[in-house]
């Protein structure tokens, strides 16, 4: 038997990625040439690799495809419905900071929490004969947030695969939820975050898919224990 092992292809995760597994321990080499998506670890038959976008990492991961992964957190929580039953999210790894955040236009002088949002959003149909339009590309977190977590239930997502911080400039949408690290781009779109606004301090982790097989399971753990889980 051999697990599987996801590690991003590219991006900016895929250099730290690799230097947290070198960090455990596990040295990976291509299979084939460069451009192949495929690798092993040196001296462990054991164990494939396979190199794919920190997206679909989350995605494999989700539906059983890979054993275990290293990829952001957010993707991971956005991705993966029924999360705490089909991964176990950790050890984090130090790299890919980043976090999912609820942002609005700073003239909005009178909104700086989630409350103030949440009248906004009840107010919003009778003013403007509409309801409150959230751009991003975090569907589920955005959800989970506003009606499970500050039950705010009028609003509209409209989704934005791109440039999401220039959706309210733009006229697409009222507010976004999306992902900050300097907050440059927050500030050179003149949004603000709100105060009680961060949905999720993200980084990237090593995530394993939990499988009710016992020697997979074991093997699994046993690659994780090597980032210190
Ligand atoms: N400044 C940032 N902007 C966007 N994502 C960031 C940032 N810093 C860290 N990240 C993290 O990087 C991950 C996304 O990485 P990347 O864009 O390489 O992957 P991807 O979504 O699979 O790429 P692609 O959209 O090209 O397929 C997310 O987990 C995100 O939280
Ligand atoms: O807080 P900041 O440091 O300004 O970073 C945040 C921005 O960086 C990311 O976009 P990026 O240009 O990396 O492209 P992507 O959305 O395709 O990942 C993200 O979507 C934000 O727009």
């Amino acid at each position: 038997m051999t697990i599987t092992l996801a590690l991003p292809s590219k991006g900016r995760m895929k250099d730290d990625a690799l230097a947290a597994c070198a960090k455990a321990g596990l040295a990976i080499e291509m299979v084939g040439n460069e451009r192949s998506y495929r690798g092993r670890v040196v001296g462990d038959d054991g164990i494939d690799v396979a190199f794919l976008s920190a997206s679909e990492i989350a995605r494999e991961l989700g539906n059983g495809g890979v054993d275990l992964g290293i990829t952001g957190e957010d993707l991971v929580r956005e991705t993966i419905p029924d999360v705490a039953r089909r991964v176990a999210i950790g050890p984090r790894l130090g790299f890919g900071h980043a976090d999912v955040i609820v942002a609005v236009p700073e003239i909005w002088l009178d909104v700086e929490t989630m409350a103030d949002l949440g009248d906004v959003a009840a107010d919003f149909r009778q003013r403007h004969n509409r309801r409150l339009a959230i751009a991003t590309k975090y569907w589920r977190l955005t959800r989970d947030f506003f009606s499970a977590k500050h039950g705010i239930q009028l609003y509209r997502i409209v989704e934005s695969l791109g440039a999401t911080e220039g959706a309210p400039a733009a006229g697409s949408a009222d507010i976004i939820v999306d992902i900050t690290s300097t907050g440059s781009t927050l500030k050179a779109n003149h949004l603000k975050v709100l105060e009680d606004g961060v949905i999720l301090r993200s980084e990237a982790c090593l995530v394993r898919a939990l499988t009710t097989d016992p020697t997979r399971r074991e093997a699994a753990e046993a690659l994780a224990a090597r980032f210190g889980a």
